[in-house]
């Protein structure tokens, strides 16, 4: 069986400038998989190749095993897009809107409301989608995107603008998409989404990918030091510089840090000592694989 995206050498210029360049990766079944990168990297237009609403400028894509590109309509009920900009019919409530898409495809009706189910939508099925909040806005177009029961479905910055809570919200969602065997393809500028939701990665940048696999593998890759806490009553700055394996030692009103490539013994010390009280252990994050790969702070 082939991989449910494949995408080889994909290119897209604007007035000479290279927006996806050479992009090569593939997505398999049933994975959830995540464009990382900050505005402007190329994710929505490598996204959009992808759906069969831009044109390649050069390269391959196989969606399903077909070529998205010109439209391809054998494949619109296979996939479910959600937009960057959601679009929504004009005074249409929550429910219509949904009917209106599931018509579309010949759905059966009853999905409406098992998508409004799904995306926590049921007490707002009579309400018009322009008097939704931010977020309840972007579940109902996730509901759209899914209502034909799509075996893959892309998401434009689907948590974009929302609160901390909402995103939250709309993240356990994401994962139990997933969860019923649904592709899943995610852009994001934000790292600890990325982090959290997607089995692999590819992390790009002015239209290349830097780097591409599970999150945790890509921050093991770095070798980046670990920062230990501790409350600073359990121990002081200059005890902590005589534990074995410390890099460097920093201190503020309540907190001792350490920071080493060597956590085992640093932590086997502690405990002996009895020191570990508020501990906390931070390890690297994508942002500081992003940080190795360019040479620059992530700003999305
Ligand atoms: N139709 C277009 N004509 C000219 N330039 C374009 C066009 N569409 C996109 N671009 C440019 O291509 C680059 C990549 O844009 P793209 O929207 O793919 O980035 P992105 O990673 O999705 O960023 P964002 O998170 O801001 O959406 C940007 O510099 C953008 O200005």
């Amino acid at each position: 069986m082939p991989d449910t995206i494949e995408v080889e050498n994909l290119v897209k210029t604007y007035a000479g400038t290279a927006v996806v360049d050479d992009v090569t990766f593939s997505v398999r079944d049933g994975e959830f998989f995540g464009l990382l990168g900050p505005n402007g990297a190329g994710k929505t237009t490598t996204l959009e190749m992808i759906e069969g609403l831009r044109k390649p400028d050069g390269g391959t894509v196989r969606l399903l095993g077909e070529a998205p590109w010109p439209r391809n309509p054998a494949l619109l009920p296979r996939m479910g897009v959600q937009l960057q900009a959601t679009a929504f019919f004009d005074r249409l409530t929550a429910r219509e809107q949904l009917h209106t898409f599931s018509s579309l495809y010949d759905a059966p009706s009853a999905r409406v409301d098992e998508m409004l189910d799904l995306v926590g939508l049921t007490d707002k099925a009579d309400t018009q989608a322009e008097k939704l909040s931010g977020g309840q806005a972007q579940r109902l177009s996730i509901a759209c995107a899914l209502v034909h029961d799509p075996e893959v479905v892309f998401l434009d910055e689907p948590t974009a603008a929302l609160d901390p809570q909402a995103r939250r919200n709309l993240w356990d969602l994401l994962r139990e998409i997933n969860q019923r065997g649904k592709t899943v393809v995610l852009t994001t500028h934000y790292m600890d989404e990325a982090e959290l939701l997607c089995d692999r990665v590819a992390v790009i940048d002015h239209g290349r990918i830097l780097r591409i696999g599970p999150p945790a593998e890509l921050v093991r890759g770095l070798d980046a030091p670990v920062r230990i806490s501790v409350e600073r009553s359990a121990l002081d700055a200059s005890a902590a510089r005589t534990l074995p394996g410390v890099d460097d030692v920093t201190e503020d009103a309540s907190s001792t840090v350490v920071t080493t490539r060597q956590p085992s013994p640093v932590l086997a010390a502690l405990a002996e000592r009895d020191a570990l009280a508020g501990l906390q252990v931070r390890g690297a994050t994508l942002e500081d694989v992003f940080l190795e790969l360019t040479g620059r702070e992530y700003r999305a």
